[in-house]
């Protein structure tokens, strides 16, 4: 079976500046892989280069074995594709069960139907309740973003992903911005995730990815500078010559 991501190759230039240089990985079912990299590595722009916000100047990016390298984003969506946002992008005052719900009819097309079988908005209704409760939310349901704390609106987060059915989940630092006395609730949550979903984590919480990833990407200027299990990058020369430092 081919990977359900397969990264090429890729290379990305912004004028003269090269910022992806010749990254490849592939991620299967299951896999945990935590991508990890200094400012200015270069993972943001990875991570749009796998979604479709930017396109390659060379290289390739595989979903299930189909080549979308220059596949809009919706598109790759419906492939299985999903990601969660760096800062929060929820709607501040709709309850977050809506907006799972929305999520749901996105996902299936039928946002834009006017005429449906009330069944099938009993079905969204159920799939919705089914994700808030398998991220422990369903305490909150009706309550709104503005509402939550800020891990849990976090959490919703990873809920609007889930409401797409993603085979490939790109988590975009989970925990930023999270105080730390809500951490545990958004570890604990990580943890309820199908175990077949490929995830890829960018995170700058070290502890929180070497925990979470059962194997590490390193970038560094751009390029991949190691790949490896947590245990082989935390020894590895470059990575705490050029990455970790003291924190080694
Ligand atoms: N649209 C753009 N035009 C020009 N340069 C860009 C553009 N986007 C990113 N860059 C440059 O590409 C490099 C990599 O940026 P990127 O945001 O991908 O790094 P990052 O690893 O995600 O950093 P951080 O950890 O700080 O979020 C940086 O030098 C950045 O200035």
């Amino acid at each position: 079976m081919p990977p359900l991501l397969d990264v090429r190759q890729l290379n990305k230039s912004f004028g003269g500046l090269q910022v992806t240089r010749d990254v490849s990985f592939a991620l299967h079912p299951g896999n945990r892989v935590g991508l990890i990299g200094p400012n200015g590595a270069g993972k943001t722009t990875l991570i749009n280069l796998i979604t479709g916000v930017l396109s390659p100047s060379q290289g390739s990016v595989w979903l299930k074995g189909e080549d979308v390298s220059h596949w809009p984003q919706p598109r790759r969506v419906q492939r299985g594709l999903a990601r969660t946002f760096q800062i929060t992008q929820l709607a501040p005052s709709l309850p977050i069960h809506r907006q799972v719900e929305l999520a749901i009819h996105q996902r299936s097309g039928s946002v834009n139907q006017m005429l449906r079988a009330l069944d099938s908005f009993h079905a969204v209704r159920e799939e919705a309740t089914q994700i808030l409760h398998t991220l422990r939310l369903d305490t909150l349901a009706k309550r709104c973003p503005v509402d939550l704390a800020y891990g849990e609106q976090r959490l919703v987060e990873i809920a609007l992903a889930m409401a797409l059915k993603p085979q490939v989940l790109l988590l975009d630092e989970p925990m930023a911005g999270v105080p730390s006395g809500e951490r545990q609730v958004v570890l604990e949550a990580l943890d309820t995730l199908p175990s077949d979903l490929a995830i890829l984590m960018i995170e700058h919480d070290m502890d929180l990815v070497f925990n979470f990833a059962d194997r590490m990407l390193v970038l560094a200027e751009g390029a991949v500078l190691a790949e490896g299990t947590p245990q082989d990058i935390r020894r590895h020369p470059a990575v705490r010559t050029a990455y970790l430092g003291a924190e080694a």
